[in-house]
């Protein structure tokens, strides 16, 4: 085999591992950059190689492919990728190329490029029958259940729409939800999800779509499909959709020329940032339909449209030193100090390394210029490293092997990426971090008691773990910085109250590993006491829905040590509730008693029989008509007009299925 074909095959082979990161597990490996970069290097390869053309290759297909978990259907109509470009030359090309194989002007509409997951919704006589994912382009995962969940799908359309057609658009997850999530799954000793596009992609994937519907995605539209729309141009598709209900930004505009295409772009490129969900550049389409007609398809791509990608932001500065952070779980989080620099706006000091292998990988060096580039993410991510600028005498980056702050010797388990420190009674930061865990809002929510002030009374030798709170006198905090006696006050008054907070909630307050609040609710509600969850095994944790492996074996590790038993003891010792008060136990089964509720419209995911069991076995009353005395109405789609205008009138709430069997749950 020539050396040109190895390395075509190589690339190839590469590119498909990268495809199956990215579209299947939603966990790339690498930056879209070095994606992109490698792709084009294929793409030239084989350009000046025809005779290794191969149908298969990643240049001829588009990357994702079906997965095993929801059924899978075909497209009516095939869904393409983009042919991208990155310049002025580029899109001069492109027209040039096109104007050859057309007559007459062209126009273009220019969109912007939502980044997120793209989808095919599927209407019949005004009602979402179907939403497939793109999968390999012919055929895609069946998520409609999923996709109901998101609120800007409109579940029933307005105006005049055909009987029968299909839209395209994206699925994002905007910035503000995205960093919420990330916010939550750090507080709880979860790694953050890296951008908002594969979390996007993820969220469609997951099992329960009560879980989805918890997720704030959006769906952005862009392209009505089929024949008998009444419409000749792209620009008008547009204003289609929107009149019949579909989120359509209305960015959207038309150009006469590449120069007015340009403009477009720049201003974009500017005014993005103030987008409320992530895009990654500019769709310039042909106009005219019949235009785009003649023009047709290549293997992977319309002839007629052409991304063009906002250049990431990047820049380079020097690595001045690599840090070592320790989190309140006990993992190791590597930072890098940069020479501070100015990127997207805002002035870049630190970024993250994530772990060993990344700066293993990427063999970054003290003292290296290196790429910084911020996407989607919260945190900057570093690239690579120019190395034509490495100092001579740099040496090779060695991980630390014990505790930066407590010199334990740090463990990595197997198949995980952190390393750890697991000297989790005696190492400061996990100490005071597992405190402020304990009495933040969603936890005890202890008032008058601060995270600045817990790391006081740990330094002051006063606490060692969140059971000593209890202990706390007025006279030893007093003397503590900044405290005055009614601030000393406040801080044992809000300790003392904090014996209120109910079971489920104390439960998370513990701090368990991969026990956020979701878990600690389901476990309060299956074990309903401390010492049955203390006495389950593995096996009857996995048991409880939602309940995986991982959480159990990290359970039971918790329970395991001698030292955990005994703070928990001294918490039940000072009143904390560590069962499920009778109040909770009766209101389980009685939640909705002395409520008439009416059942309205067509369900998904539950039947109406079982709709109307579940709310009466939980005390409700099921009425068919809605009154005055009507508490609320569960509504499924489909729910007629008449009656939504009556509630609307009594002003009675409604409620959707997910919702509502989320609370009642
Ligand atoms: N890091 C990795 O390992 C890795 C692997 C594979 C792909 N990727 C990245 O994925 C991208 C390629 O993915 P792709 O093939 O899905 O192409 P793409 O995402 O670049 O473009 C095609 C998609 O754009 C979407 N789109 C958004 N707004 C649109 C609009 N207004 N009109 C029409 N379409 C619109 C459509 O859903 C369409 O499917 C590249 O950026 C690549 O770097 C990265
Ligand atoms: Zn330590």
């Amino acid at each position: 085999m020539s050396n040109i074909q190895q390395k075509i095959n190589q690339l190839r082979d590469e590119l498909r591992e990268h495809n199956y990161n990215y579209y299947v597990l939603d966990n790339p490996t690498i930056s879209d950059y070095e994606f992109d970069i490698k792709l084009k290097e294929l793409q030239q390869l084989e350009d000046g190689h025809p005779e290794f053309f191969d149908a298969n290759s990643p240049t001829q297909r588009v990357g994702g492919e079906v997965t095993k978990n929801f059924e899978t259907i075909v497209h009516e109509n095939r869904m393409y990728s983009l042919d991208n470009s990155y310049s002025k030359e580029d899109l001069e090309d492109w027209e040039t190329r096109i104007k050859k194989m057309v007559d007459g002007d062209i126009q273009y509409t220019c969109e912007l490029k939502y980044d997120g997951a793209s989808m095919s919704l599927i209407y019949e006589n005004g009602l979402l029958a179907r939403a497939v994912t793109r999968g390999d382009g012919f055929q895609g995962d069946n998520v409609t259940a999923n996709v109901k969940t998101i609120k800007s799908v409109p579940l029933q359309l307005k105006g005049d729409y055909p009987s029968k057609f299909e839209i395209r658009g994206e699925i994002v997850l905007p910035f503000e939800g995205f960093n919420k999530m990330n916010e939550e799954r750090i507080a709880n000793g979860e790694e953050p999800y890296r951008n908002p596009r594969n979390t996007a992609s993820g969220s469609l994937k997951l099992q329960d779509s009560a879980e989805v519907a918890k997720r704030p995605l959006e769906c952005l539209l862009y392209s009505l499909q089929g024949v008998n729309l009444g419409i000749t141009t792209q620009f008008e598709n547009l204003d289609k959709a929107r009149a019949w209900g579909f989120k359509v930004p209305d960015a959207a505009k038309l150009a006469n020329s590449i120069d007015e295409v340009l403009e477009f772009v720049e201003y974009w490129d500017i005014h993005r940032h103030n987008l409320p969900y992530e895009t990654d550049g500019v769709v310039i389409k042909v106009n005219n339909l019949q235009q785009q007609e003649e023009l047709g398809y290549t293997a992977k791509a319309p002839r007629w449209a052409m991304a063009y990608k906002f250049k990431a932001e990047q820049v380079s500065t020097r690595l001045n030193s690599i840090t070592y952070q320790v989190g309140r779980t006990g993992a190791i989080t590597p930072v890098a100090n940069l020479e501070p620099v100015e990127l997207a706006g805002t002035t870049v000091k630190r970024a993250s390394l994530h772990n060993a292998d990344q700066i293993e990988k990427l063999d970054i060096r003290v003292g290296d210029e290196v790429y910084v580039e911020k996407g989607g993410e919260i945190i900057p991510k570093i690239l690579g490293v120019d190395l034509s600028k490495r100092p001579k005498t740099s040496k090779r980056t060695e991980y630390i092997n014990n505790c930066p702050e407590c010199e334990t010797e740090l463990i990595r388990k197997e198949g995980e990426a952190q390393h750890y420190c697991p000297n989790y009674n005696g190492c400061n930061p996990q100490i005071i971090g597992r405190i402020q865990h304990y009495i933040s809002r969603k936890a005890m929510d202890i008032e008058g008691l601060g995270g600045e002030t817990v790391a006081l009374l740990v330094n002051a030798g006063l606490i060692n773990n969140y059971s000593d709170l209890y202990e706390l006198t007025k006279e030893q905090v007093i003397p503590l910085d900044r405290m005055a006696e009614k601030s000393a006050d406040n801080l044992i008054e809000g300790i003392a109250q904090s014996v209120n907070i109910p079971f489920e909630r104390v439960l998370y307050a513990l701090g368990i590993r991969y026990v956020g609040e979701t878990v600690a609710k389901k476990l309060a509600k299956h074990f309903k006491s401390i010492d049955a969850i203390i006495n389950a095994s593995e096996e009857e944790l996995v048991n409880v829905d939602e309940i995986g492996i991982k959480i159990a074996e990290s359970v039971v590790e918790f329970f395991g040590s001698e030292e955990n038993n005994n703070i928990v003891d001294r918490l039940k010792q000072f009143g904390v509730q560590l069962e499920m008060s009778a109040e909770q136990l009766i209101g389980q089964t009685n939640i909705l008693e002395g409520h008439s509720i009416v059942v309205s419209g067509v369900f998904e995911s539950i039947s109406r029989n079982d709709l109307k069991k579940l709310i009466e076995d939980n005390g409700g009353k099921v009425s068919s008509s809605i009154s005055s005395k009507t508490s609320f109405i569960v509504a499924g789609d489909k729910m007629g007009p008449s009656k939504k205008e009556k509630a609307e009138k009594l002003d009675i709430d409604m409620i959707n299925e997910y919702d509502f069997l989320q609370k009642i749950k």
